[in-house]
């Protein structure tokens, strides 16, 4: 079977050059504004207590920044907790229900295009 090794290429994994084109993607989508940065407790109140584990896009790039993802599962794992969470706190049909619903899809549509 192929080694774990010969996935590498010069300047790290084919992976982790797909996890910083998605991220890339995810920052500049105009429905992204809910989750470029982390939920502020004090601003939205039960977010602390609902949401146990809380995860936004500049906490995925700072994670990317510190090689804390070693595939592209765990990066992606990461990200389906931000719609994840988001389903979980707000209505489908509110704005930022409907902007992490638009946004899930574009990132699965996105990953599978750049995987074929
Ligand atoms: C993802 N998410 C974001 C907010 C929020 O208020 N973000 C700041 C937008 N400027 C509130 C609830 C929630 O689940």
């Amino acid at each position: 079977p192929v080694s774990k090794k010969a996935k590498m290429r010069d300047g790290g994994t084919d992976e982790l050059d797909v996890c910083q084109q998605l991220l890339g993607e995810l920052e500049t989508h105009q429905d992204a504004w809910p989750f470029l940065k982390p939920v502020n407790p004090k601003s939205v109140p039960g977010y602390k207590k609902v949401v146990k584990k809380p995860m936004d896009l500049s906490t995925i790039r700072e994670k990317i920044a510190n090689k804390q993802y070693s595939c592209l599962e765990s990066f992606t794992d990461d990200v389906n907790l931000v719609f994840d969470n988001c389903e979980r706190f707000n209505e489908d049909d509110s704005e930022i229900g409907k902007a992490g619903h638009i946004m899930r899809r574009f990132f699965n549509k996105r990953r599978a295009e750049l995987l074929k």
